[in-house]
């Protein structure tokens, strides 16, 4: 991976700018140029056949300076340690940032689930459990799930965590099953998280939503139900994709077929057909002409030449580090509005830590009360970052990273560096 698509050094790019902006000196901050704790651990799983194969597994601590680390679980073949830190460092930025009360963490397997079993899974998802478990714990370390991840797998890791512990311990984990101390909502709300901060933005540039259109790459947990609910609230989603294809159709795909489709297809929209749908490649979804872009996938998505040919006039990162520094720059001169990460997908952690609440109380919220309190804290936090990007004349990256930063050194100075 060449220096500038290093997530890592990408996060710390903006980072280093934010705190000059903020007028941080270097030993202001310095601590948080690097995570707190990097865990790695070899993961040994029978596997179906009989073979034991020996995974590489990762929980990386950023920060606790503002409460408990919190952050996603990874699987996917690609993963690497700069990644996992950088994944740790905008988990720390985004909590400040919502202003709830925990610090960043993140965690990753290096395996491709697509081509394991259930039982397969099950196994390596407790064996790491168990190697990451000193770490771990409702006033330490939440995981949650990522890319790869789902409710099920959330549900093995409460179990091992309770089986260690010797009784039930349903909040060391968020994005649970409801049976086990899930919260309502908490599927939905990272792309309902992104479906309020469309709103939000567009309420700010006066633009009437009905046939904006949209194109969405990814089509997981967050991509297809952004998409699904921004097409219920009267977008016209003209693109999605995933590893499999990319599709187009002018006119408006119909989301909630796609959706139904993907889930007996192995989750993948490949063989999808709709009158009027044509595949395209994921560079034209990338630079499509549409009103709206939003990236659901993974990092690194819109490079420099991406940038360059960009169709889109607003692009909402869905996705956690989909823009390169380079990217953000051209953009920026390109006048394309951009909502950073760490606010436009701050729906998942929002409405885990309620559920993380709810938890701690024994007591279950409804689902209406989470999502309007969710709508509040999205509403709010977008207010916060737009008025620094207007006062300050800054991108809304570097507005959201100076509002963050601003409270995580602030909780730092105030706790006092040992000894
Ligand atoms: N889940 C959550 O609550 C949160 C997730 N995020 C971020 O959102 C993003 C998506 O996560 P999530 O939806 O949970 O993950 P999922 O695993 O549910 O979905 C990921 C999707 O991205 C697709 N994908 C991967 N690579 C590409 C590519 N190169 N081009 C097109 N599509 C691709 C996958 O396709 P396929 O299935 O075919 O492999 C899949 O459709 C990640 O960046 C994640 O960190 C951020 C906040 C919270
Ligand atoms: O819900 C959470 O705790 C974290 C979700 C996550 O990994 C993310 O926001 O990137």
């Amino acid at each position: 991976m060449s220096e500038a698509y290093n997530p890592y050094q990408t996060m710390l790019n903006v980072l280093d700018e934010a705190a000059k902006k903020i007028g941080l000196k270097y030993n202001d901050y310095v601590t948080l140029r690097y995570p707190e704790r990097e865990l790695t651990v070899s993961i040994p799983v029978v596997m179906d056949d009989g073979r034991t194969e020996v995974f590489t597994g990762y929980r990386i601590q950023h920060s606790s300076s503002r409460g408990p680390c919190k952050g996603g679980i990874r699987f996917h073949p690609d993963v690497n340690l700069d990644e996992v830190k950088a994944l740790a460092a905008w988990m720390t930025w985004k909590c400040a940032l919502v202003n709830i009360p925990y610090g960043g963490a993140k965690g990753a397997v290096k395996c491709d689930p697509s081509k394991m079993s259930i039982d397969e899974i099950r196994r390596l998802t407790r064996r790491y459990t168990a190697m990451i478990l000193p770490i771990l714990g409702p006033e330490k370390d939440i995981p949650a799930p990522d890319v790869g991840t789902n409710a099920q797998i959330m549900a093995w890791i409460m179990d091992t965590y309770s089986m260690f512990k010797g009784y039930a311990v349903p909040e060391v984990v968020t994005g649970k099953p409801l049976e086990i101390g899930g919260s309502l909502g908490r599927t939905e709300a990272t792309g309902r998280g992104v479906m309020f901060t469309v709103l939000n933005l567009i309420e700010k540039l006066r633009l009437a939503k009905e046939n904006m259109t949209v194109a969405v790459q990814g089509f997981g947990n967050v991509g297809s139900i952004a998409a699904k609910l921004l097409k219920d609230q009267g977008f016209k989603i003209v693109a999605i994709s995933d590893v499999s294809c990319a599709l187009y159709k002018k006119e408006g795909i119909d989301i909630d077929k796609a959706i139904f489709y993907a889930k007996n297809n192995q989750n993948l929209l490949q063989g999808y057909t709709e009158e009027g749908l044509s595949v395209i490649t994921n560079k034209e979804l990338l630079t499509l002409d549409v009103d709206i872009l939003i990236p659901a996938a993974l990092e690194n998505q819109i490079t420099e030449d991406i940038a360059t040919e960009m169709g889109a006039k607003i692009i909402v990162e869905a996705a956690n580090g989909p823009t390169t520094n380079m990217a953000d720059k051209i953009l920026e001169e390109r006048n394309i509005i951009l909502v950073p990460d760490i606010l436009a997908n701050a729906g998942g952690v929002v409405v885990s830590y309620f559920e993380w609440v709810q938890n701690e109380q024994s007591f279950m919220w409804d689902e209406d009360y989470i999502n309007s309190n969710l709508e509040k804290v999205m509403k709010k936090t977008f207010e916060e970052v737009w008025q620094v990007h207007k006062e300050k004349n800054v991108t809304l990256r570097m507005a959201a990273y100076m509002v963050a930063l601003d409270r995580v050194a602030k909780a730092k100075k105030i706790r006092g560096i040992f000894p």
